[in-house]
């Protein structure tokens, strides 16, 4: 059978999300969208002169949703950067909930086309404020809670793991632990979960005089700065992406934290689980502190709440 995986949206993500797709040799079939048809048939030709140069070939489809019956993946990128980029009010200037309105009817739209198709893949969810258009797909879509899983906080998981890796020297994939929590204002890195050169870090910062609260507000800011600079983040997000992706289509069973329904909190949220090629196939606990644990709660009250005003 050959591999498939659909991508919604053909912008800074979307694109980037391809261009990872096309050369990780893990799909055969890639069917891309656009609700500008021109701007997705101009990436579909575009990909094509780039297939001849490329080790894989990949078939590629456009704006078909029946073509997504039988695909493994669906990832939605779909989104409104500008509205983020030009607020009409310039403090709201790169705020994420500015696309909330906007990519709401679009979600819906775009998650009832996924039902008719027949897709019962994996919804992979990129598009923001992800944890909120989560919920919104599974909503509708109707697909099982476990086969509709956000990015969330895989990507400030990794923007943490780099700060860490600064300091200690080491590199990022040597660093252990998780940001939890919305893909949002009220995340937070969970240090009782963090570990490098193999041992906790909140001890060995202690030890060596590394400054933890100073690591957390970098990495929260940096991603402003990414964002203020180039108008845009990509690289960063697409990789977080498709390597959910590949750990679904390999069915490597990776413990990885991602916006998936937690029961005891009664909404979508970052926490760590095991993705596999059914989804999340297990949840994991951890053991974190008394304040972690408020910080989490209150994480959840926030999407809940934000979920609460769209309906
Ligand atoms: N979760 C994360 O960590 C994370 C990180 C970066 C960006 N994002 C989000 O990803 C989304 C995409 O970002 P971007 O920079 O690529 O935005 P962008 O504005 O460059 O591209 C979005 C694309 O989606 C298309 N689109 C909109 N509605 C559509 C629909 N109904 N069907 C098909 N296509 C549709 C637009 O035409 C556009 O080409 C945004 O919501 C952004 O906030 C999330």
């Amino acid at each position: 059978m050959p591999r498939k995986i659909g991508v919604i949206g053909m912008g800074n993500v979307g694109t980037m999300v391809v261009q990872y797709l096309l050369t990780s040799g893990i799909v055969d079939d890639l069917v891309i969208f656009d609700k500008n048809k021109a701007k997705a048939h101009a990436n579909a030709l575009d990909i094509r002169d780039g297939l001849p140069n490329l080790p894989d070939h990949v078939n590629i489809q456009e704006n078909d949703y029946s073509a997504l019956k039988d695909a493994d993946v669906v990832i939605s990128t779909l989104g409104d950067l500008g509205a983020e980029l030009h607020p009409k009010d310039p403090k709201r200037f790169g705020d994420r909930m500015i696309e909330f309105p906007l990519n709401t009817p679009e979600v819906k739209s775009v998650a009832k086309h996924i039902k008719v198709s027949g897709f019962h893949g994996i919804l992979i969810v990129v598009t923001n404020p992800c944890d909120v258009m989560t919920y919104l797909y599974q909503k509708i879509t109707g697909l099982p809670k476990n086969q509709v899983i956000g990015t969330g906080t895989l990507l400030d998981s990794a923007r943490m793991k780099r700060h860490v890796s600064e300091a200690f020297h080491v590199d990022p994939r040597s660093v252990q632990g998780f940001t939890l929590g919305e893909h949002g204002g009220s995340q937070f890195i969970a240090w009782s979960t963090v570990r490098v050169l193999s041992q906790p870090i909140i001890p060995l910062a202690k030890k060596m005089h590394v400054d933890l609260n100073s690591i957390e507000q970098s990495a929260r800011k940096e991603s402003f700065v990414v964002f203020r600079d180039k108008q845009c983040t990509q690289y960063g997000i697409a990789a977080a992406a498709v390597r959910l992706a590949r750990i679904i289509m390999s069915d490597a069973r990776t413990e990885i934290p991602v916006c998936n329904y937690r029961d005891e909190y009664q909404t979508y949220l970052s926490y760590p689980v095991i993705v596999g090629q059914k989804g999340v196939v297990r949840h994991v606990h951890l053991n974190l502190t008394n304040e972690e644990k408020k910080k989490l709660t209150h994480s959840a009250d926030c999407i809940k709440k934000d979920i609460n005003s769209m309906n």
